[in-house]
């Protein structure tokens, strides 16, 4: 049987909180492989929940950075095993949880500049380590420290002004600045602190990588402007920082070419170049390929919004990171707790636990429900920080109950009027040639995506990120490629398929929402107010 024709590609990694996962795109960008590594059950030996250890306090939130490191290892036999040709490889990068943090022990750098092809990665990393539980995004155990960063910078909205976001508990800065004052003999004993992203990265080039700008912007300490670290923030988490996270780099510069570790045990070839690594929600806007004026929305347990700003205005929501594919513009993340739970209540409770009936709702009531508001937070909302639900009637009156189908198109309307809303309070702006990409489990809903539509006064588009992170960093492999050629990241990722259109705004409806979006962020700021007093 003839040799199958040699399939060039570059591999996307995604260092994720519950696996790790890795595809291969070829040159036309279409996925050839795919593999992943489960933590929980993989590797059980680690003994983690959803690839994480939750602390008895409830707050602090750990991952063993040595089950990463397996995971990798068993990830490369696992590809070996199945016959992958490593040989036709061009090119690397992935990605990472964002705000997690590695501490590499001093001296670490020599064993990671001469591994042995013969061992495997974890066998000789197990003394590199100075902290071997790494806190994760998902630890809110720093808050004390949050506003210690915050004091030191002139306030919440000054931190937020020069590093993108206010403090927050998960945000790298203020979790090294805990580990420096709970464990200040680990922290001396630290030469280089990594990002996961950076992390991973390392481990392919067999030497320290250079954290990205774009994951750089989640950890309170980087400078989103100038591209740099902030001496007020570093000085204010702990000493001598600078000198152990490396000075950042662009998204898409390529890092160097992939240790003889990997070409020896592997068959990488000797010049597979190694393309910054940078945080899972960068990675994914590259793979969801947004573009300037575009929006993803993430409809899931919460709701997520990926912006892209060229002028973002920072503010005590959202969080705005460089941007991964172009070093002049921005991205934003907000969320939005009250997301398909809210959704399901109401379906229970207005639509008989039925989505045809709650479809049947929203196709049978008009754009702006006569005049008729909700706001449906059953859960503490982090955009805004508002909890009930409040009705108000045409004439602004608070009322206590909707007619069931009023109901439903009130709390759909109100989940997109307020994703609007706060997207433009963070500098977004509908463009003529604004496309909406819709995921998530709600985006199965045709009804619900033509409300989209309308609120947005946008088309919509339907796509699966599922392995959004992992494609994502695979295209950035390619635009690093081309990064002496100075292409864009949109020409070299044209190739990929295409999102699907779902639903295109009903005629008429940008007045309806252009008189109806004031109304309703005048109606939150009044809740606001009469929940935590008057704004100073
Ligand atoms: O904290 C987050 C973003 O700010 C999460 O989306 C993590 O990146 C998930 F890994």
């Amino acid at each position: 049987m003839a040799e199958p024709a040699a399939r060039r590609c570059c591999l996307g990694w995604d260092f994720s909180t519950q696996q790790v996962k890795v595809v291969a795109v070829d040159a036309e960008l279409n996925v050839i492989y795919e593999d992943s590594v489960h933590f929980d059950r993989d590797l059980l030996e680690f003994g983690t929940q959803g690839g994480v250890h939750v602390h008895e306090n409830g707050l602090t939130v750990t991952s063993p950075v040595l089950m990463w490191v397996k995971a990798l290892d068993i990830i490369l036999e696992k590809m070996k095993t199945s016959g992958f040709d490593f040989s036709q490889v061009l090119a690397l990068s992935g990605a990472g949880q964002q705000h997690g943090s590695v501490y590499w022990k001093t001296g670490a750098s020599q064993v990671l500049t001469s591994l042995s092809p013969n061992l495997p990665l974890h066998e000789q990393l197990q003394a590199c380590f100075s902290i071997s539980d790494c806190p994760v995004w998902m630890d809110s155990s720093t808050t004390a420290q949050c506003r210690q960063l915050e004091a030191a910078v002139g306030g919440a909205q000054a931190l937020s002004c020069l590093t993108g976001s206010r403090a927050y508990e998960r945000f790298t800065g203020n979790q090294i600045a805990k580990i420096y004052q709970q464990n200040p003999e680990a922290y001396s004993h630290t030469e280089r602190i990594s990002l996961v992203s950076s992390f991973a990265a390392s481990l392919f080039l067999g030497s320290y990588s250079p954290i990205d700008y774009s994951d750089g912007s989640g950890m309170n300490l980087l400078q989103i402007q100038g591209k740099v670290w902030s001496q007020a923030c570093l000085g204010a988490c702990a000493p001598h920082l600078e000198e152990k996270l490396g000075s950042p780099v662009p998204s898409c510069s390529v890092v160097g070419a992939v240790s003889s570790y990997y070409v020896q045990r592997y068959g990488f070839p000797p010049g597979c170049k190694v393309v910054a690594f940078t945080g899972d929600n960068p990675a994914s806007l590259a793979g969801m390929r947004l573009e300037e004026g575009d929006i993803a929305v993430s409809l899931g347990t919460s709701d997520t919004l990926f912006l892209w700003l060229q002028e973002p205005t920072p503010a005590l929501e959202g969080h705005i990171f460089c941007n991964p594919v172009d070093t002049q513009h921005y991205m934003a993340l907000l969320c939005f707790k009250n997301g398909s739970l809210m959704r399901e209540k109401i379906r229970d409770e207005s639509a008989s636990r039925s989505w045809s009936e709650f479809s049947k709702a929203l196709q049978s009531t008009e754009m702006g429900n006569g005049g008729n508001l909700g706001f449906y937070f059953d859960v503490m909302e982090i955009t805004p920080e508002i909890v009930g639900r409040h009705r108000f009637s045409a004439e602004n009156r608070e009322v206590s109950a909707f007619p069931w189908d009023v109901e439903i198109r009130a709390l759909i309307e109100g989940q997109f009027m307020a994703k609007r809303i706060h997207a433009e309070g963070l500098g977004y702006r509908v463009m003529p040639k604004t496309k909406i990409l819709a995921t998530g489990g709600a985006s199965h809903n045709r009804d619900i995506l033509q409300v989209l539509a309308d609120v947005f006064g946008a088309p919509v588009y339907v796509i699966d990120t599922a392995n959004s992170a992992c494609v994502g960093s695979a295209y950035r492999a390619f635009h690093g490629l081309a990064a002496e050629t100075d292409v864009p990241f949109s020409e070299v990722v044209k190739l990929a398929p295409n999102p699907r259109l779902a639903a295109t705004p009903t005629p008429g409806a940008s007045q309806v929402y252009e008189a109806l979006l004031p109304q309703y962020a005048k109606l939150e700021q009044r809740i606001l107010s009469q929940t935590r007093g008057p704004l100073q």
